[in-house]
């Protein structure tokens, strides 16, 4: 289990998240939603331990963070970044063989092979384990990289697996797929923190939602309670109706409009600039 108690972080003097408390349960499927520049990816890096918190504390397991040495947190956590660069000529099976690094001493054996073998197959890259990374598409590269954090927790027991938009750069069924994956291993007590732009994915694959605006939490629990018309509307300024699926019952948001709309703005704009000069 994580517990956050009271976190702030700031940076080049500004406050980027401001007490937040929060639990994170291994076997959940946790999602991170809010507007551009809300603090997700620092809330999430804060939880991975990139970055350390200016205030309050972060605990895995009953022990804080910081008191964690690298390899230990790399045989407990798994991070899909948002960006991964890799520019040198690896080919994709080395990629994934990376996240079995904490695992092995001087060499990868037998049962890193198979993992690596299998997690190609889950994320369906074995046709492509052979290529040279950097030649991979935007999408083929992520499910790559996805492989490697599945393969660097895919024997442990209540890991956790952080994911910053995992979905970037998928096709529809890749996005599904990559989510389904996600969702299965909270079913097996893996923990999943996961930072989603698409509301509706949230809607569908997560236990729980947290909802961040101005680095602080806005509203957190069940995807149905969080995800509100009201706290979209207040949260990303944008007009949404939440409407019920016939025949399973599932929830949808659909936008339906901005609240202050670019092209009002622009109206308004001339209006003001004609009754400035006169007209
Ligand atoms: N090192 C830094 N120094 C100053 N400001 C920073 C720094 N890192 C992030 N920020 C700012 O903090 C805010 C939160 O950034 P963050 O990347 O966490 O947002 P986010 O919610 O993940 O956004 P997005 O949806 O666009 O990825 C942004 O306004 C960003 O510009």
């Amino acid at each position: 289990m994580m517990e956050i108690l009271e976190v702030g972080y700031k940076a080049n003097g500004r406050s980027l998240i401001t007490d937040v408390s929060l639990r994170i349960e291994a076997g959940r499927f946790v999602a991170i939603v809010g507007p551009n520049g809300a603090g997700k990816s620092t809330f999430l890096k804060l939880l991975t331990g990139e970055l350390t918190p200016a205030c309050g504390s972060i605990r895995l397991e009953g022990r804080d963070l910081k008191r964690y040495r690298q390899p230990e947190l790399a045989r407990r956590r798994a991070v899909l970044a948002q960006q991964n660069h890799v520019s040198l000529p690896f080919s994709v099976r080395e990629i994934v063989m990376m996240g079995r690094y904490p695992f092995h001493k001087n060499a990868p054996e037998e049962r890193d092979f198979a993992i690596v073998e299998a997690c190609l197959r889950e994320v369906e890259m074995l046709g492509l384990a052979d290529r040279v990374f950097p030649t991979l598409s935007g999408g083929e590269q992520q499910r790559a990289q996805l492989a490697k954090a599945l393969a660097q927790i895919w024997e442990i027991t209540g890991a956790f697996l952080f994911l910053d938009e995992p979905t970037n750069g998928l096709d529809l069924r890749h996005q599904c797929h990559s989510l389904e994956i996600a969702r299965q291993l909270a079913g097996k007590g893996t923990g999943v923190v996961a930072v989603l732009h698409d509301l509706n994915m949230a809607l569908q694959y997560a236990d729980e939602v947290v909802m961040m605006q101005h680095g602080k939490v806005y509203a957190k629990g069940r995807p149905e309670e969080t995800l509100t018309e009201e706290n979209i509307r207040r949260v990303f300024d944008v007009q949404v109706r939440l409407v019920k699926l016939p025949e399973s019952g599932e929830r949808i948001v659909l936008e339906v409009g901005n609240r202050k709309s670019a092209i009002g703005n622009q109206e308004s704009a001339i209006s003001d600039r004609k009754s400035a000069i006169g007209k």
